[in-house]
């Protein structure tokens, strides 16, 4: 073990913050009162050292309050999507010589530094995703531990020849490094918009790649503060490049560059597959094969047999529905439950369901609005579709409130192969439905193209064995909710059409942004 090694602590999960002591509850008032003066700003791109206003803009608005405006950001042309590229290539030839040492302890002090201002951190998301308290706070913590982790894991990878020696060989001195690709070109979704966007920025950087990054036109604000703290840690000018912009321009102009190395995306099927495509194709000029990590979507949920506790699976299933408006990939979506105690279940659900109250999230509600326009017309839409799919027993249409407010809404007997049982919403909109028996339920819960997150509530033994082998998921889990997934803890991702399965936050997860180079000296 190295000196700085041995200097490091063991990596440790963050704390979430309890607000319901009066101290945590005044700093989270005091922090938003505190962002609540910044939010309007005109945010530049960030390429190399040159900040750049352009007169094309994305006006990211509170989707609480649609007349708050929390900034007015500056759009990449492809012109300077092109200039951000050249510059990242620039910067790579110099980054990559950086010790994996150093590059990690940048991480270790914006961690730092983020965890001194975490309700900064959080207030703006609960402005400009809409969270509520806890969820941006959450947010806040797993970037944190994304930072840590991925700093961790970068040592823990460049002393690869101590702790996993390659086999003797008389006469040879073998070694193994794990070497950074080049330029990557980052797309992060916005319901993480903190978390998913920092630790898939720092996994590339910190393995000593340069990135263009193309936050979410939903929430560049967020992504933006993070670039800022980069900054002030001192990351080296054009090791990350900020340039907000269209999907479809940026984004397809960067994917089929041939000086793209690697692309990690997170988002919806629809785009990750045509990232895929798109990247597929070699560009004239392109040397190699580029790199594809693609997290995709969901349709998760919560299978329930007769012996399970019934009233802390109907918690789990409506928050594993409700967190965040349903608007996560993990989100339990779907619940499958036996029709011996399928009654009592679906009573407990919507008990819970209609105690949630849906309001601004400033003032910390459990629901509040969902993303944007768009996405307030397609769950709606959904809904309506859910009416002639079930029987609708909690919420059914909009919610009070300037802005994108939906009722949390339950349908009950609902056929597995309808439509708000196979696509997936990213709502707050759930579907139950009624199975023979657990191995049935498991059918049914399988039956989908995805294969993200799942959970199985159950006290036998020999039941939840078999759930365990024959769940088809990324992430699994038992008598728990199906949402939370901790850094270190739950490696995270999904199969099928759920993505690559790159497992974010585990031991894996960097070798997706280096390549393995063995060096053999004769001695
Ligand atoms: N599996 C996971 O770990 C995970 C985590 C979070 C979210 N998600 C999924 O993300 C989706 C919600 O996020 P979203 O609405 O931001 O998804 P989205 O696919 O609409 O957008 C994701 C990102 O892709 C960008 N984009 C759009 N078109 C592009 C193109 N042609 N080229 C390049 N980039 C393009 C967007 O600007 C955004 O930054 C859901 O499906 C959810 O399940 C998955
Ligand atoms: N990692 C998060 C989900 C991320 C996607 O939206 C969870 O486990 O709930």
């Amino acid at each position: 073990m190295t000196t700085q090694t041995k200097n490091i602590a063991p990596y440790a999960i963050e704390p979430f913050t309890d607000f319901s002591l009066p101290e945590n509850k005044k700093a989270m008032e005091d922090a938003l009162a505190k962002v609540k003066t910044l939010l309007g700003r005109d945010i530049p791109l960030h390429i190399g050292s040159d900040k750049i206003t352009t007169e094309d803009r994305i006006v990211s608005i509170n989707p609480g309050n649609v007349d708050e405006v929390i900034g007015s950001v500056s759009k990449a042309s492809q012109e300077l999507a092109e200039k951000a590229m050249q510059t990242a290539l620039t910067a790579f030839e110099s980054w990559k010589k950086v010790s994996p040492a150093e590059r990690a302890e940048y991480l270790f002090k914006a961690a730092d530094l983020m965890r001194q201002r975490k309700h900064e951190f959080s207030a703006m998301m609960i402005y400009e995703a809409g969270k509520n308290w806890p969820e941006a706070d959450a947010d806040t913590a797993e970037a944190i531990d994304f930072m840590e982790y991925y700093a961790r894991e970068m040592i823990r990878l460049s002393e690869t020849n101590e702790h996993r020696p390659l086999t003797k060989v008389p006469g040879e001195d073998n070694k193994l490094s794990y070497i950074p690709l080049g330029v990557g070109v980052v797309i992060p979704p916005w319901n993480f918009p903190l978390a998913i966007c920092v630790g898939m920025t720092t996994a590339a950087v910190v393995s000593g790649n340069t990135v263009l990054l193309k936050p979410a036109s939903v929430t560049p604000v967020i992504a933006h503060m993070f670039v800022e703290l980069m900054e002030e840690v001192g990351l080296p000018a054009g090791v990350i490049n900020f340039i907000p912009g269209s999907g479809a321009e940026v984004g397809d102009y960067l994917t089929t560059h041939p000086k793209t190395r690697f692309i990690s995306f997170t988002g919806s099927k629809e785009v990750g597959l045509r990232i895929n495509r798109l990247a597929a194709e070699t560009a004239p000029g392109q040397i190699w094969i580029k790199r594809l990590v693609a997290e995709m979507g969901g349709k998760d949920g919560i299978v329930v047999d007769e012996t399970a506790d019934l009233e802390a699976a109907a918690t789990a299933i409506v928050a594993s529905a409700f967190g965040f408006q349903g608007q996560k990939c993990s989100a339990g979506s779907r619940a499958f439950v036996v029709e011996s105690v399928y009654d009592q279940v679906v009573t407990l659900v919507e008990e819970k369901t209609k105690k949630l109250v849906v309001g601004p999230q400033e003032q910390n509600f459990a629901i509040g609005p969902v993303s944007d326009k768009n996405a307030y017309a397609k769950i709606l839409e959904y809904i309506e579709i859910g009416k002639g799919e079930g029987r609708l027993i909690a919420g059914g249409g909009k919610a009070e409130g300037n802005g994108y407010y939906i009722q949390p809404t339950v349908f009950a007997d609902v056929d597995g192969r309808a439509r708000i049982m196979q696509e997936e919403i990213f709502g707050p909109v759930l579907a139950i439905g009624k199975a023979k028996d657990y191995k049935h339920a498991i059918e049914l819960f399988n039956d989908t193209e995805y294969g993200l997150t799942g959970a199985f509530f159950s006290r036998d033994e020999d039941r939840i064995s078999y759930a365990l082998e024959e769940i088809h998921v990324g992430n699994l889990y038992i008598n728990r909710k199906c949402t939370g997934a901790l850094v270190g803890a739950h490696p995270f991702g999904g199969f099928n059409m759920s993505g690559t399965d790159s497992k974010a936050g585990g031991h894996d997860y960097l070798l997706l942004f280096t390549q393995a180079k063995m060096t053999s000296r004769k001695l």
